[in-house]
């Protein structure tokens, strides 16, 4: 007897040591659970990458980066293929989609269904929780509804000498580069861009290329930066969820400060100056906050008794703090994608001299030595035709993304209630089915007779459908003027330091590995 209970004590363990291991078996199967549960190949009954168990993709986007990932995803798995992300539920989207018909549908035939994009609405950084980006549902439609009249032509024709006057500037700067052979990065996009938002937007002229410790200046600059290498960053980044609950300490972290730093820089900017323009409103003003402020004016003050019983109208109203989310919110949308689009423009000019001499032909052609307006521009088809290349070859809204606000179906797919489906814009303007030889720059992929046999789809560097940019003429706009006047004043060229070819950043979506370093000559007359 006493043998036997020797013999057994061998195999049996304390206790707590028991518990513990049971714990942990448990922990085992209900991970794998999880990761069974989540994977979302066997959900929709799509190919797609392997996903890690808990982390989803996020080892292979920190190695390729988010386009490269892309990139290869639709490569080696096609048009709709399905993602995981693991604990970071469907941050990366649940199924992917480059199929063009689908596109159509989910982003205009279904715009009902797809309203939302797949960010947390209230687990956005205040105020940008409020911006036009990030709202949801009715709110967002009654809201796209305030802000769509603010970028009719009318009014963007009214903005037209601010933006001559921003683009005169950089021009005289280029100039006196050209007389001293100094290069320039892509920063001095920035500096216009910057001129152009702030006045456009702000009615603030800033001169940033002569003020460039100007705080605007700094802080837009940090929010452009954004390393995506650091993993803190990288979590926020997918995960909005966590910026709130840590946001009151955000501005105290090392790297994730930056990020956060000129969000409440900028919110607190545009409060103050609606302050000020509550108090000395003469009219002078024909700014986007102007606009946004008389749209907040008509629910009140102007309004008769019987408007102000129409629900639809009180909806409207834009709050202190709705107009402070969108004047942050047009900085936040409209100006990196700006400058980095002039930026890769400019480059591929000076890489492409044949396209800059046509570009030019046309130019003199075309305004004769007149100053670029909202009006003469417009006929200058080669450099849309320029431009809508370089955003094909450099899309800066990397992808698209939304969710579907109820159970459907998309060409036979069906589409729970929650999806969210990514739509991958640079792997789709780097697909060789819809663009032969893929890598190369030709703007004449984009005249009327090759745009005519290509399926609209396939080209999305703005979006489509009811939430596609809104900014999309003020973008278009403002490149086409700067870039005809400076090249009727200059010529762009390569130096020692551009790196040829381009070779785009892994930790940041869309940025040049290496700086963008050009100069200018200028042009005999
Ligand atoms: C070259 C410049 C620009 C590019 C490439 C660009 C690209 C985009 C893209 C891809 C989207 C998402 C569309 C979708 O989901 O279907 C977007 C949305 C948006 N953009 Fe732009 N954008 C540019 C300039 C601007 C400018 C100058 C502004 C404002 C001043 C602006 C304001 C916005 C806003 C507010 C949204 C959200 C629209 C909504 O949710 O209803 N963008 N942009």
């Amino acid at each position: 007897m006493n043998a036997l209970t020797d013999d057994m004590e061998v195999f049996f363990l304390p206790s707590w040591v028991i518990i513990l291991l049971a714990v942990a078996v448990l922990t085992l199967v209900y991970l794998l659970y999880l990761h069974y549960a989540w994977d979302n190949r066997r959900r929709f009954g799509l190919p797609g990458p392997a996903p890690l168990p808990l982390f989803g993709h996020i080892v292979e986007i920190m190695k390729e980066g988010i386009c490269g990932f892309d990139l290869n995803a639709v490569r080696a798995y096609g048009n709709v293929l399905a993602l995981s992300s693991g604990l970071m539920g469907n941050a990366l989207g649940d199924v992917m989609i480059s199929d063009p018909d689908m596109i159509k549908e989910i982003l205009v035939k279904q715009a009902n269904v797809f309203v939302d994009r797949n960010i947390n609405g209230e687990a956005q950084i205040s105020p940008l929780e409020k911006a036009l980006f990030a709202v949801k549902g009715d709110y967002w439609k009654q809201m796209r509804n305030t802000l769509t009249p603010t970028f009719t032509s009318g009014k963007l024709r009214h903005m037209q000498t601010m933006i001559s006057k921003c683009a005169q500037t950089l021009v005289d700067n280029l100039k006196k580069k050209a007389n001293t052979g100094e290069k320039f990065d892509s920063q001095i996009w920035g500096c216009y861009t910057m001129d152009v938002i702030c006045a456009t937007a702000f009615g603030v002229e800033v001169d940033s290329l002569n003020n460039p410790n100007h705080p605007f200046v700094v802080n837009a600059d940090r929010f452009n930066n954004i390393n995506l290498g650091n993993p803190l960053v990288l979590m926020l980044f997918l995960c909005p969820r966590f910026m709130k609950m840590f946001e009151p300490i955000l501005p105290y972290v090392p790297g994730v400060k930056s990020y956060v730093g000129p969000i409440k820089y900028f919110s607190k900017t545009t409060e103050n100056l609606l302050q000020d323009r509550r108090l000395t409103n003469d009219g002078q003003y024909k700014d986007f906050l102007q606009l946004m402020l008389n749209a907040h004016k008509l629910s009140t003050s102007e309004m008769s008794d019987d408007e102000k019983q129409d629900e639809k109208l009180k909806k409207r109203v834009l709050t202190t703090e709705e107009i402070a989310a969108n004047g942050m919110g047009f900085f936040a949308a409209g100006f990196s994608t700006t400058k980095d689009t002039l930026g890769y423009i400019a480059y591929l000019l000076a890489t492409h001299p044949q396209v800059q001499e046509r570009l030019v032909q046309e130019i003199d052609d075309v305004l004769q030595d007149a100053d670029p307006t909202h009006d003469n521009v417009s006929k200058l088809t080669y450099l849309e035709q320029v431009i809508n290349e370089s955003m094909r070859l450099y899309p800066v809204g990397i992808r698209l993304d939304r969710l579907a606000d109820q159970d459907t179906t998309v060409n036979g797919l069906f589409i729970p209630k929650g999806t969210a489906v990514a739509i991958p814009t640079f792997a789709i303007h780097l697909h060789p089915e819809y663009y032969p030889e893929p890598e190369k720059f030709d703007p004449d992929r984009f005249s009327p007779e090759a745009k005519a046999k290509r399926n609209p789809y396939t080209y999305l560097p703005f979006g489509m459908g009811p939430r596609s940019c809104i900014g999309m003429r003020l973008a278009m706009l403002e490149m086409k003027m700067v870039l005809a006047k400076v090249l009727q004043n200059l010529t762009f060229k390569t130096c020692e330091e551009t790196q040829i070819p381009m070779v785009l950043s892994k930790s940041r979506p869309m940025k040049p590995e290496k700086e963008i370093w050009l100069k200018v000559e200028e042009r005999a007359l």
